[in-house]
């Protein structure tokens, strides 16, 4: 069956459908990974998005439950070049086709990602839909022009805990601010002496100190941080308190709840080998990274916070360090899945951070 992808530049694309058939609008965003489609598909930072892969082809090991990193996938559409059909792999238990078809998530394979691909990189990121429907150009574009972009949305009351839940037991207690966090974070801190404690994005910073906690996890999430600002708030009232660790969309909240702005990127940052540089030790790290926002450096308040790591492609922040607290964050995956583990160190920072507090 046809399917087509509309971009709201008016771009039109004719593939072939897989997956789920009907219409999907959202932002479209592409991915360099080579391998994670299932991490990718599953990472609730990527509700609202259409997703396109560079690499050309997608759904050669199938899909196994293992790998997910949220319940299931959380993308509005997917876009590869070439579908697997014959996939191969022994933890394998299912395919790629039949897992978006279950999921109701729709699929376009057949298309020119490169094109595509270069065209989002030189226009930036741009509303689009997927659909299977019989439509005109006209149609097909209008839809598009119509999809929503993130900005101002609050996605994460979409994809958080409804309810609070605790994982693994150890010596000091951790909060987890779930605002749609992958199943890694969780994980990594899992592996330390941590008690895990994962709460919804809504949780007031009261409701959070009484649950006694030694360390504050900032999650990933999905969306433009300016949509969730209750968050920054609650996030404010608690700096200083305890030691904090913010990842991604956490990062960036740590960043409003400091004072700082943040803004969209032309293009963003999506894939497993953005070069990340240490600003202190000059050392520099093959990061795993997803986000279309980041913090404005300019608008750190030089007495509160500095900027620690930088991208080097095009020198945006990835990360920054508070001065007289103890409150750190990156804007990259130290928890890395999809993508390289180099940077899991820093969980280990954050364990040691919330060992020695007070200091
Ligand atoms: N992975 C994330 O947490 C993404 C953060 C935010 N939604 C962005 O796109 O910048």
């Amino acid at each position: 069956m046809k399917a087509y992808l509309a971009l709201e530049d008016g771009t039109v694309f004719e593939g072939i459908s897989f997956g789920a058939t009907g219409l999907r609008q959202g932002e479209v965003v592409f991915n360099t990974s080579m391998t994670g489609y299932q991490e990718i598909l599953t990472d609730p930072s990527y509700c609202g998005q259409i997703v396109t892969m560079t690499y050309p082809l997608i759904g050669n090991y199938g899909i196994n439950r293992d790998d997910f990193e949220s319940a299931g996938p959380k993308v509005r559409g997917f876009v590869v070049r070439e579908l697997c059909h014959v996939p191969s792999n022994w933890r394998s238990t299912s395919n790629l086709e039949e897992f978006l078809k279950e999921h109701q998530i729709v699929g376009i394979q057949g298309i020119d990602t490169r094109s595509l691909t270069k065209r989002l990189r030189s226009s930036g990121t741009m509303g689009g839909i997927i659909t299977t429907d019989a439509l005109t150009r006209a149609e097909l574009v209008d839809l598009a022009k119509k999809a929503p972009v993130l900005n101002g949305q609050d996605l994460v009351s979409q994809v958080t805990t409804k309810e609070a839940y605790t994982v693994a037991g150890g010596k000091y207690r951790v909060v987890v601010m779930d605002f749609g966090a992958k199943r890694n974070i969780v994980r990594w801190l899992s592996k330390l002496d941590l008690t895990v404690i994962v709460v919804p994005a809504h949780t007031g910073a009261e409701e959070i100190l009484a649950l006694n906690p030694d360390g504050l996890m900032l999650s990933n999430g999905p969306g433009d941080p300016k949509g969730v600002l209750y968050a920054a708030e609650n996030i404010k009232k608690l700096l200083g308190k305890l030691p904090v660790f913010g990842i991604c969309l956490g990062h960036q909240l740590l960043g409003l709840a400091l004072g700082a702005d943040t803004y969209k990127l032309h293009f963003g940052h999506r894939g497993g080998n953005h070069p990340v540089k240490d600003l202190d030790t000059g050392r520099v790290y093959i990061t795993s990274q997803n986000h279309g926002f980041a913090i404005n450096a300019d608008t750190l308040d030089p007495q509160v916070a500095e900027v620690s790591h930088i991208n080097l492609n095009d020198h945006t922040v990835e990360g920054i360090r508070c001065k007289n607290i103890p409150a750190f964050s990156v804007q990259y995956h130290p928890e890395a899945f999809p993508g390289p583990t180099d940077s899991e160190y820093l969980f280990e920072k954050f364990y040691d951070m919330i060992r020695n507090f007070p200091a």
